[in-house]
């Protein structure tokens, strides 16, 4: 059974609006959509609405983002404990690190991360230009320096306490697909496989999915959390997101890549498995007719098996 956990929280990003993306993308029918091609799915609704709270010298709405990274590691967990697959439904992109934290903790440090997003999201508080956290969650779960001292370095060993006791995320074991706007100092985080942009253009969706897959092999991946950032798609398709980035995924390129993530994990050989996937970034208030919470819930559908012509599932 898949449980939908919606996490409205857009407090540490670069607008608001993002807080209603689980209303979004459940308007756009993901439920229903999911169920519709054969899946037992339980909407367990969303996270508790946080409220902008600040503390002079630390980072922007902190406390309530420790909170929700908390309580989204409690949930992920608890679905897990139940035998369920968590889908998460951002909210920003930091708050994933308390899903992520949960799937390392239940399945141990042999889980993979695919970040699909323009972004590296690698900042540390001390690297990052905007000081925006949903730019730094791969650093939290990699459980890297802060960079900075007094009140944030307290605040950054905090989030750290708030993903619990399980491994950290190794930088080895995270690729990224779709990059196309680094900072400088996140580029010596791309430990793992970094496919941009440039990759895909050039060698196409079929072989840099395949690159993936060896990859994933190689490095003896258990289970894969698949992290999907909405800025990852091409703005013309998907132009409801916060940092938006032009060059991004066309509709047909990012179908083929969940499609072929779906046939990577049905393969009877495939030794890693689904921890995991979140979708985050939505911001329907930038939309255009909800297009991207509706690309979205389509995208889902070709991840968990639907083709053009029926259902692989
Ligand atoms: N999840 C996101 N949309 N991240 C955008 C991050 C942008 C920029 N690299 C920063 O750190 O501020
Ligand atoms: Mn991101």
């Amino acid at each position: 059974m898949i449980d939908v956990i919606g996490v409205p929280f857009d407090l540490c990003g670069s607008r608001p609006g993002c807080a209603l993306g689980p209303a979004a993308v459940r308007y756009a029918g993901l439920v229903e959509t999911l169920q519709g091609i054969g899946l037992e799915v339980r909407d367990c609704g969303d996270m508790p609405a946080m409220r902008p709270e600040t503390d002079e010298d630390g980072m922007r709405n902190f406390p309530p983002l420790l909170e929700t990274v908390r309580g989204l590691r409690k949930a992920v967990y608890k679905t897990y404990l139940e035998g369920n697959l968590p889908i998460v439904v951002g909210g920003e992109h930091t708050v994933v690190a308390g899903a992520v934290a949960a799937a390392l903790q239940f399945h141990g440090e042999d889980v993979a991360v695919l970040w699909i997003d323009a972004h590296a999201d690698a900042n540390t508080p001390g690297s990052s230009a905007s000081g925006n956290l949903h730019g730094m969650p791969i650093a939290a779960l990699a459980g890297l320096p802060s960079g900075t001292e007094g009140k944030v370095d307290e605040e950054w060993n905090a989030l750290q306490e708030a993903l619990g006791s399980g491994p950290r995320l190794s930088l080895n074991r995270t690729a990224w697909y779709a990059l196309r706007d680094v900072d400088p100092p996140e580029v010596p985080q791309l430990q793992g496989l970094a496919l941009t942009m440039h990759d895909i253009d050039r060698h196409g969706v079929v072989n840099t999915m395949h690159t993936l897959d060896r990859w994933l092999r190689t490095i003896g991946a258990s289970h894969l959390w698949i992290s999907f950032d909405v800025d990852a798609l091409d703005p013309i398709l998907a132009p409801g997101t916060g940092t938006a980035v032009r060059g991004g995924l066309t509709y047909r390129e990012a179908h083929l890549c969940a499609e072929l993530l779906f046939e990577m994990m049905a393969a009877s050989d495939c030794p890693y498995r689904l921890a995991g996937v979140d979708v985050v970034e939505t911001n329907p208030l930038v939309d255009a007719n909800n297009a991207t919470a509706v690309m979205v819930v389509e995208w889902f559908a070709s991840l968990f098996g639907k083709t053009i012509l029926g259902s692989r599932r």
